[in-house]
């Protein structure tokens, strides 16, 4: 199950490889370390993987072990001291400024704004047309389930509504990809299980490209077409396991063996026995 360099590709089968798209993301041997007060705190070494166009990836860990780091050099907000990051090839040119979506632990609403003017955010900071960005606006909050509540504030909307909101904001602008920081963390388990459904359909409905970070394993299980299993202390990246379960994904997969399986593994490499 752990994915091995070239383990069942076609250059292990002997077939050509000419028409392989190139990775959306390529990230090699990357490293961070903190610097403060003089001493250095190592957080990631030696991240390795690539993430196809339209992939759903999910970083599973113990807290601590750099996912969020992870996440905000992909989204440029820090640098890192090795290894090489690239998001975009050829065919999908990709502009930091504008081609990222972010979701936090928080949903992070203005709480002056009505729902629809709190998901046009991205739109009027970038600039883009009005016009067209509030259909838009209207069409991401039917998807995410909220029509109909265009017009009220967030302290009307539940958590996980509020939760669908930031979703559908981070979506106006049309990013090609979207980093998600434990977006149902804060939610109830009940809330959270059917946010994991809603999320794999608005996925597959928008097909973009999706990283997203999780301390739950059978969360990063549930939803990840592959799962990056990262370790702490030290701080590195454990394995990338590609995902291959029933479709479409609907809570009773987790009862499958295939699931049991996977849930396993990542506990075991995680030294979780
Ligand atoms: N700005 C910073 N300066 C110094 N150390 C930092 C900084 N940000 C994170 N760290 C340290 O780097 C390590 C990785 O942090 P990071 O937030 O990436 O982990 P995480 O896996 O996302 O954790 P959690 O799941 O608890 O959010 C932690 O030990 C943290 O204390």
């Amino acid at each position: 199950m752990l994915t091995t360099l070239n383990t069942g590709s076609p250059i292990a089968s002997g077939q050509p490889v000419t028409d392989a798209p190139p990775p959306f993301i390529h990230l090699k041997g990357v490293r961070k370390v903190y610097r403060q007060r003089g001493q250095e705190f190592l957080a990631v070494s030696d991240a390795t993987f690539d993430v196809a166009e339209g992939e759903l990836i999910t970083l599973v860990g113990p807290s601590g072990c750099g996912k969020s780091t992870l996440l905000k050099i992909l989204a440029g907000l820090h640098g890192h001291d090795g290894g090489i990051v690239r998001i975009g090839n050829d065919r999908q040119p990709f502009d930091a400024g504008r081609d990222i979506g972010m979701v936090f632990q928080q949903a992070l609403l203005l709480k002056w704004r009505r729902i629809l003017d709190n998901v046009m955010l991205p739109a009027e900071i970038l600039g883009l047309p009005v016009k067209e960005s509030r259909e838009r606006a209207r069409h991401l909050l039917a998807l995410v389930g909220l029509a109909g509540f265009e017009d009220k504030f967030p302290y009307e909307l539940s958590g996980g509504m509020q939760q669908r909101v930031s979703i559908a904001r981070a979506l106006v602008h049309d990013p090609k990809l979207v980093l998600m920081d434990e977006p149902f963390g804060a939610l109830d388990a009940l809330t959270r299980e059917r946010m994991n459904i809603e999320l794999r359909r608005i996925w597959q409905d928008s097909g973009k490209t999706i990283l997203f970070v999780t301390h739950g394993i059978a969360e990063a299980v549930f939803l990840g077409t592959q799962v990056v299993v990262l370790t702490a202390r030290p701080a590195r990246m454990a394995a990338r396991i590609t995902i291959d379960l029933p479709e479409p994904r609907t809570l009773d997969i987790k009862t499958h063996d295939a699931f049991g399986a996977y849930t396993r593994e990542i506990y075991g490499l995680l030294g979780m026995h």
